[in-house]
């Protein structure tokens, strides 16, 4: 360890394995780290005054790229949506990304307890690393094989896997045999069963009873039997497998006979053999901690046999552990928090002398909990119970895959609310809480939930932002007022008077996706004298003084937008004012309003679809009661997602223009307006561009880091949606962003192009 300062101290722990337990280990540090009461702790955890800050840099070894929820497995391996869900990857998840926290894709090939060194070799084979600890937890549990879980170590690949697999057993014409009645045979086969009604599904076991290996009761045999019928598995009884070949179909296709040693057959499209046994992950251990198994010899504080060479150091947890009772899911995770809990302690005694209170183990019965289609049995010492109320109480709707682990491993942290399971699209919108920005440690927390917002949705909303409700309250209240103008009144500031597009623009005079917008609207800018002259370039004339005035609200959007922009930055690892630079001296800002269509007033196109075109970020104020919606965003499947109205928030999201700049990593996200019953008013503020920005600088200032290999792996995931950068400015043919944007302005406002723009209207109206 290295020497310890009074104040605060550095403690390096290796966890080899990111499942239940190393997540665990991993997340119950964290909190001790920031001095919280560690999250699976039943009662708060309280520091003494006198101890030293704890520093645990924490770094966690996978074979896999990210969590893979095995209890979910066997409904992963038949079920389309589930399986998306059943993993995610370590990158996605966002309370983890943490400068103090490392994931290393590889395998464990050696832990030297000597020296406290572990060989680690990465994904792919070809390289090896050598990592130093302090503290070391086994929890690499069990290597599952087919078909217990899923063989791939990517989620890109698992995905594969997976298809192929509910491919296979959606097509079975002749059914799917599943060879084996332990757990592992029982689960997949009701889930098969469950999510494919329409396939025949056989489950063979070669003994008199399911479950004949597990130190079980008959009754909780018995009634694993029923719960599999039930869900319409048809069992077969006494028989074991002898071998199963292949034959050709009277159709040409491939089916399989299988023959039993009684002497029957039974034939089937697909043969599951789920009888191999899962071996214990922990070849890498000095054969002193192991037992003939290959298990680890565990203390009841989870510390290695007193055999091992610095066997305080040395920790295990989950299903590697020679232990009783059921070790993985929440068994898993809470002796990962024990580990914690005890390093902790032990690193307390080492510095200070503070007498170590270890949390510690006991044991526990044989016990089992299955969940078997719509239905789950337990039993234990106590009997055995089933049906849909046992579903309900162990596994939840989705087999527990909501609690455990990301999800109670986020549950804690202040403001994250962002979903950090790998869905491929959001269905949420992430809430940013600026306030993290003000301390250090929680800002670290900040912007790894910004990152995920700005790279896998493009649409958040900022809450406690520091701009003050009176500004906000002062502009909201004289919406009505305005839009409440009369129509001669409105006309004195039309925006087709100003050759700088500001102004009150009619219902319907403004067209997006091909249809009028039913929605007037008043668009502002920070008030600017006109500085254009011929021989300017002819877009500088875009810039000049608005008509009515809402200057401090600009003023504070202006500021907050540079503050937001900052972070931005600092999510996307870049110095903080890396963004400043892009932008111009004109922000504008729209005062909206969508006039109802009356109660049995059917849904119109408030703003059609779009991206916003005009500015950098947008900053979007939804100025009416929360019960009127309106707001969708578009997500990667293509489903309308609502941006419901929440008091003391703005919407923020991506422009074209910074998805350019950050070379599509940062997507402009689709959005639109249903006008519904009542009306609406909202408020967006476009921070605005550079004029003068030329396609060159805008994509080539940052491209190398938004090549490096951190976010091409991040574009890769969006290849539905297309990874080419959808944009007027980078496909049309004017070389700066302010062309562009005056091109958009008079083909939007045609007779303001006409009136001030003469010249050049014509070109633009008609170079498609
Ligand atoms: O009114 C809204 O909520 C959104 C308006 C919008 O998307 C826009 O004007 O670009
Ligand atoms: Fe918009």
């Amino acid at each position: 360890m290295p020497s310890a300062t009074p104040s605060a101290v550095t403690v390096k722990v290796l966890v080899a394995g990111g499942s239940y337990a190393g997540l665990s280990v991993a997340v119950n540090l964290l909190d001790l780290h920031n001095g919280v009461s560690p999250r699976m702790n039943p009662e708060p955890f309280v520091f003494d005054q006198d101890w030293p800050q704890i520093k645990f840099e924490i770094t966690i070894i996978d074979e896999r790229d990210g969590f893979l929820h095995i209890v979910g497995a066997p409904l992963a391996l038949a079920d389309e949506a589930y399986r998306k869900k059943a993993w995610a990857r370590f990158q996605d998840m966002t309370d983890l990304q943490r400068e103090n926290i490392t994931f290393v894709h590889g395998s464990l090939s050696k832990v030297d307890c000597d020296n406290k060194r572990a060989t680690v070799v990465l994904h792919g084979g070809k390289e090896s690393i050598d990592l130093e600890y302090d503290y070391f937890c086994a929890a690499t549990g069990y290597r599952r094989v087919w078909p217990v879980v899923p063989q791939t170590l990517t989620y890109k690949e698992y995905l594969s896997e997976t298809q192929e697999h509910i491919n296979q057993v959606g097509n079975a014409k002749d059914g799917v045999l599943v060879v084996g009645g332990g757990a592992v045979g029982i689960e997949m086969a009701a889930e098969l069963k469950l999510t494919m009604p329409h396939i025949k599904v056989v489950l063979a076991h070669s003994r008199d009873k399911l479950l004949s290996s597990e130190g079980l009761s008959d009754e909780c045999k018995d009634v694993s039997l029923e719960l599999l019928q039930d869900a319409n598995v048809e069992v077969l009884l006494n028989h074991r497998l002898d071998r199963h070949e292949a034959v050709e179909s009277t159709d040409g296709s491939t089916k399989y006979v299988a023959h039993f040693t009684n002497g029957n057959t039974a034939e089937a499209s697909v043969v599951i053999v789920g009888v191999s046994q899962s071996i214990p992950a922990t070849e890498f251990l000095p054969v002193a901690a192991l037992d003939n198994e290959g298990k680890v010899n565990i203390r009841p504080n989870l510390m290695l046999p007193a055999q091992v060479p610095n066997a305080d150091a040395h920790f295990c947890a989950g299903d590697a552990a020679n232990w009783s009772g059921i070790k993985r899911c929440g068994g898993a995770m809470r002796a990962g928090h024990f580990v914690a809990m005890n390093i902790h302690q032990l690193v307390l005694q080492k510095v200070i002398g503070h007498v170590p209170v270890f949390g510690e183990l006991v044991e526990i019965p044989p016990m089992i909990v299955m969940a078997v289609g719509k239905k789950a049995v337990a039993s234990g010492p106590d009997g055995t119970e089933s049906g849909i109320e046992i579903m309900d109480r162990f596994f939840g709707t989705d087999l527990y895959l909501s609690a455990y682990p990301v999800q109670s491993y986020r549950q804690q942290d202040h403001a994250i609310t962002v979903d950090t399971m790998a869905t491929e699209s959001f269905t949420s919108i992430p809430r940013i809480n600026l306030s993290l920005a003000l301390d250090p440690d929680s800002e670290a927390s900040l912007l790894s939930q910004l990152r995920y917002a700005l790279t896998e949705v493009g649409f958040l909303y900022v809450e406690n932002h520091g701009v003050a409700e009176k500004v906000i309250g002062d502009l909201v209240d004289i919406l009505p007022v305005l839009f409440g103008l009369t129509a001669e009144n409105k006309a004195e500031v039309a925006l087709d008077n100003s050759p700088h597009f500001l102004g009150y623009s009619d219902e319907g005079s403004e067209m997006t996706a091909g249809k009028a917008d039913q929605r007037e609207q008043f668009e502002l800018a920070n008030e600017l004298t006109a500085t254009w002259k011929e021989g300017l370039p002819l877009y500088e004339r875009l810039r000049g003084p608005n008509q009515p005035i809402v200057e401090t609200y600009i003023k504070e959007m202006t500021s907050l937008g540079e503050r937001f922009l900052h972070l931005v930055a600092k999510a996307l690892r870049l110095p903080q004012n890396t963004f400043i630079p892009f932008l111009s001296d004109q922000h504008r800002l729209k005062l909206v309003h969508y006039p109802g269509a009356g109660d049995g007033g059917t849904e119109v196109q408030g703003v059609g679809p779009h991206k916003d075109s005009s500015g950098w970020w947008t900053f979007l104020l939804q100025a009416s009661a929360p019960h009127i919606k309106g707001l969708q965003v578009l997500n990667k499947s293509g489903d309308w997602i609502d941006v419901p109205v929440i008091p003391g928030t703005f919407v923020v999201n991506i422009g074209q223009a910074f998805e350019v700049v950050t070379n599509g990593i940062c997507k402009a996200t689709t959005h639109r307006v249903l006008a519904g019953p009542h009306e609406r008013f909202s408020v967006p503020f476009f921070q605005g561009v550079r004029r003068n920005l030329t396609k060159e600088e805008a994509v080539g200032t940052l491209a190398k880091h938004f090549r490096s290999s951190e976010f091409r792996q991040m574009d890769a995931m969006e290849s539905e949606e297309g990874s080419s950068i959808d944009s007027a400015f980078l496909k049309g043919r004017y070389d700066t962003w302010g062309e562009s944007q005056l091109r958009t302005k008079i083909r939007s406002h045609r007779d303001v192009g006409r009136r001030f723009y003469a010249d050049v209207c014509e070109r633009y109206f008609h170079d498609d």
